[in-house]
């Protein structure tokens, strides 16, 4: 058997130099490129392609087990991606997870809290981790538990919080180091609607003055109303992005979302709950 002579031999074939990956898109706060994550053999996210302009709140929609979560964790640096990059205002995350972090303000879905603290220290305890000074973290603590009602709950442990203070306190977190961009899971998600409504002018407010949001969110009707940007995924693929207008192509988001992920059962399934 005849073999490749080694590199520097006459006869060997140089070797290819790396291509370097394509320079940021001009103006993206949060770009995803190809990303992949297999578990076992589920292929959870099947090479993910996204563009978020700054300025911009983006709708993350798909069905359960489309990869969402597994997609804005490893967005996020909470999740190893097995390929792909991820790009923050530019700069490679998985290059440089703690300095690029720091521009990150995050709601993750399902990660343990330090839930044996109050509400006042798990925010005064995020702010700290992220280098604040203790009056800027007190002054910005008392702010938020106000603006989410959380102001007489202050001083509860978040073990005995309900699932939507659960929520809000965990948001106040993301918040207080004023990051450039937020990447919410499931924001709403068990959330009274006087508080979703606080919660929306927040994030308005906060986008009107030169943040990014990206939420996921089951709801479509709340995502084409709160959102401009959105990406319909599925089997951990991109199946439409755009603004929410070129998404749903004049139909209502929701429509649209089924035409496109499909799966709607129809016919005479579980016969035997009729009672009559
Ligand atoms: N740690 C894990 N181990 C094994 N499989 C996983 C793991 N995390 C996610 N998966 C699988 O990957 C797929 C995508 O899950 P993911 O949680 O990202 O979906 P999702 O879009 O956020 O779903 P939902 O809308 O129901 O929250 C699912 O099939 C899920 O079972």
């Amino acid at each position: 058997m005849t073999s490749a002579p080694p590199p520097g031999v006459p006869g060997a074939v140089p070797p290819v130099p790396p291509v370097p990956p394509p320079p940021p898109t001009p103006g993206a706060a949060l770009e995803v490129r190809g990303l992949w994550k297999r578990f076992g053999d589920k292929v959870a996210v099947a090479g993910i392609d996204l563009v978020v302009p700054a300025g911009s709140f983006y709708g993350l929609v798909g069905p359960n087990g489309a990869g969402k979560t597994t997609t804005l964790s490893m967005a996020t640096g909470l999740l190893v991606p097995d390929a792909g990059q991820v790009l923050v205002a530019g700069r490679d995350l998985w290059a440089d997870p703690l300095g690029t972090k720091a521009l990150l303000g995050v709601l993750p879905d399902g990660v343990r809290l330090f839930d044996r603290l109050t509400g006042a220290q798990l925010v005064t305890y995020a702010g700290l981790l992220r280098g604040m000074d203790r009056p800027t973290v007190a002054e910005r603590t008392a702010d938020l538990l106000r603006a989410f009602d959380l102001t007489a709950d202050a001083d509860t442990l978040v073990v005995d919080y309900s699932a939507g203070m659960t929520k809000k306190i965990t948001l106040a977190c993301a918040l207080v180091h004023a990051p450039r961009l937020l990447v919410l899971d499931e924001p709403f998600e068990a959330v009274d609607p006087v508080s979703a409504a606080n919660i929306r002018d927040i994030l308005h407010g906060y986008v009107a003055t030169g943040g990014t949001v990206i939420v996921s969110s089951h709801v479509m009707d709340l995502v084409q109303r709160m959102c401009d940007h959105v990406a319909v995924v599925a089997a951990g693929r991109v199946l439409a992005a755009g603004t929410v207008d070129e998404v749903r192509a004049g139909a209502s988001l929701e429509d649209r979302f089924v035409d496109l992920v499909g799966g709607r059962v129809h016919g005479e399934g579980l016969a035997w709950l009729r009672t009559s």
